[in-house]
């Protein structure tokens, strides 16, 4: 097929900050112990007591392991990273890289949660891409189960006081995953910054499904120099421009949008609500090929649909303030 994309006037380069008023953050003074100390073995974690919820570990990462009747998941203590949410009778609906680097590095697939900067945008090349939260270890502050049997879980970052923000994540165990950053203005000036939930869906084959929900809307594409373009019809791997990657951000959507992936039989649906940005990300086989954990071919089996406030869509805080970002992620049958 291939998208015959229209493309549309160029403007500033996403990255430059005069092109937008983010917030130019500074590495908080504790970042660096803290990534050196996420590499260091967890020493007891006290387990909630809350039934189908336990500490333990999922591949090789001390992790909460959740499960309920309708659903099991791992979150790693490292990076708050979500690993794996299986709803019960069929497959993950997340994609982990079988060659994962040890910790502090980054962990490659899973739900990454970037924060409180999308990338590097509005910031210096001093910070580490995507933000402060992805390599450091996290807390579970509160587990919980309702009466339904789903488990609630509240996850933190370390607090970094110079920061000015600060960082909950909640999760919905339960039929549908649902997972929200709920970030808090703590200092005493305005703050703007951008985000993700940044899901590597598994799929049976990346060039093979397409993405409902895009028709119409304008993207930048990262790897055109962030030129403006125009979407017709569904998201598909084979871009008449590139094929074979994908790095666009689309602009002012409308938060729910569909993965249909006939080789697994089932489509994702994913809604969100405090997003105005969608990330639709593969690296195609040629970066791929040069990233030691997506070069055995793998990097096939994911297609990253990310929810965000980034690009344009930069989220404004005043002191005080809190801003709510969700994700709600179930599968559907195929018609
Ligand atoms: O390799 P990472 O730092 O995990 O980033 C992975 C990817 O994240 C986002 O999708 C960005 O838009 C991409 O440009 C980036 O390559």
């Amino acid at each position: 097929a291939g998208l015959p994309n229209t493309t549309l006037p160029k403007t500033d380069a996403m990255t430059e900050s005069a092109a937008f008023t983010e917030t130019r953050f500074t590495t908080p003074a504790r970042y660096a112990d803290e990534v050196t100390a996420a590499g260091a073995p967890v020493t007891a974690t006290a387990a909630p007591d809350v039934d189908g919820v336990r500490i333990g570990t999922f591949a090789g990462y001390p992790a909460v392991l959740v499960e309920t009747a309708d659903a099991r998941a791992a979150i790693a203590l490292h990076g708050g990273h979500l690993l794996s949410y299986v709803p019960t009778g069929g497959e993950d609906l997340l994609w982990l890289s079988p060659r994962l680097a040890d910790a502090p590095a980054a962990i490659r697939g899973g739900v990454p949660v970037v924060w409180p900067f999308f990338g590097r945008q509005g910031q210096s090349n001093d910070v580490p891409s995507h933000g402060f939260v992805r390599t450091v270890r996290w807390q579970l502050v509160e587990a919980t189960r309702d009466a339904e049997g789903s488990v609630s879980l509240t996850l933190a970052p370390p607090h970094y006081a110079d920061l000015g923000l600060d960082l909950r994540m909640h999760l919905r165990i339960g039929k549908t995953l649902e997972q929200t950053l709920e970030t808090t203005n703590t200092g005493d000036a305005p703050v703007a910054f951008t985000q993700a939930l940044h899901s590597y869906f598994h799929v049976s084959d990346v060039a093979n499904v397409r993405v409902e929900g895009l028709d119409g809307l304008r993207f930048r594409d990262k790897n055109d120099g962030y030129a403006a373009h125009a979407q017709t019809g569904d998201w598909v791997l084979d871009d008449a421009r590139d094929p074979g990657r994908s790095d666009y951000i689309y602009a002012d959507a409308g938060g729910r949008y569909l993965l249909d992936d006939p080789g697994l039989d089932r489509r994702i649906e994913l809604e969100t609500s405090g997003s105005r940005s969608l990330v639709v990300w593969n690296p195609g086989e040629t970066a791929a090929e040069r990233s030691s954990d997506m070069n055995d071919g793998s990097w096939r089996g994911f297609l990253c649909l990310e929810a965000a406030n980034a690009g344009p869509d930069i989220v404004r805080l005043a002191p005080g303030q809190t801003h709510v970002l969700t994700q709600r992620v179930r599968v559907l049958p195929r018609d």
